[in-house]
């Protein structure tokens, strides 16, 4: 059974008289261990479909299940409890919370569980591993984009989540930066077996992705191949195919 299993997903925003489709007939299944990648241009509904996948949405049609349960159905209380414990999110609007160091923010999910010195021991080894110790005691406007991401991911994965969701964690990093991340994103998923969902603008540098889809107008484009090099066909000329990912 996938941990995170989509089907036949919609969703569409109406503003005044305007309606958006963000989501379309969209269904993905994602196992533990899997890296996902997931590609589109601005406005295709990348943010959308992570935000439904982490149950901050509630989609207009079909189902998103998690270990197996109906999102939907869950109490807003057991929502909140599996973005706490199990799904970790890096959104690109994401921050430090106000008045708080790096460290103290990227412990604060783990206060729940352990005391305060023992999160803050865990947010330091997080920060280390994702070479963003120098980071722990900066402010917000002295981290570089690159470190920002880093802290944001610390933040996600100090709760050793079952499900990763990763809005654009590519974006504005150089392609050292940009591989190193896909290569820890790889580690998270093969080392730790964490479902990892990442999106992208763009493709060419997702090869370490396990499956790489695009998005389209709300709808996922499966290559004709899931072999990485398959993905280079896509702009412009992909086949669609809904769901069975
Ligand atoms: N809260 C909202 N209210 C109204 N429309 C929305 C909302 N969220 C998304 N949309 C619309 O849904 C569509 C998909 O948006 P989404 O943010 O998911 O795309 P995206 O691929 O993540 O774009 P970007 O790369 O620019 O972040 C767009 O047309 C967008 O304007």
């Amino acid at each position: 059974m996938p941990l995170l299993a989509l089907a036949g997903v919609a969703k569409r925003y109406t503003q005044g008289s305007r309606s958006h489709v963000a989501l379309d007939d969209l269904a993905l299944d994602v196992e533990s261990g899997d890296f996902v990648a997931i590609w589109g241009s601005s406005r295709s509904g990348k943010t959308t479909l992570l935000r439904v996948a982490a149950g901050l949405e509630r989609p207009d049609a079909g189902t998103v299940t998690y270990g197996g349960a109906d999102v939907a159905r869950l109490s807003r209380r057991r929502r909140a409890d599996l973005l706490l414990r199990e799904i970790g999110c890096v959104w690109q609007t994401g921050r430090i919370t106000r008045g708080l160091s790096v460290v103290d923010h990227v412990a604060l999910p783990r206060l729940r569980d352990v005391s305060h010195v023992h999160a803050r021991r865990e947010a330091y080894t997080m920060l280390e591993r994702l070479s963003a110790l120098p980071c722990a005691h900066a402010r917000w406007h002295e981290l570089t984009d690159g470190d920002r991401t880093r802290v944001a991911l610390a933040h996600a994965l100090v709760r050793r989540p079952r499900l990763l969701l990763a809005d654009e964690p590519t974006a504005n990093l150089n392609l050292i930066e940009r591989e190193r991340m896909l290569t820890l994103l790889r580690a998270v998923a093969e080392d730790a077996g964490v479902a990892v969902v990442m999106t992208a603008p763009d493709a060419p540098n997702l090869l370490q992705a396990h499956r790489i889809m695009g998005i389209d107008r709300g709808r996922l484009i499966k290559p004709r191949s899931e072999q990485p090099g398959a993905l280079l066909a896509f702009p412009g000329g992909g086949r669609r195919a809904h769901g069975g990912v």
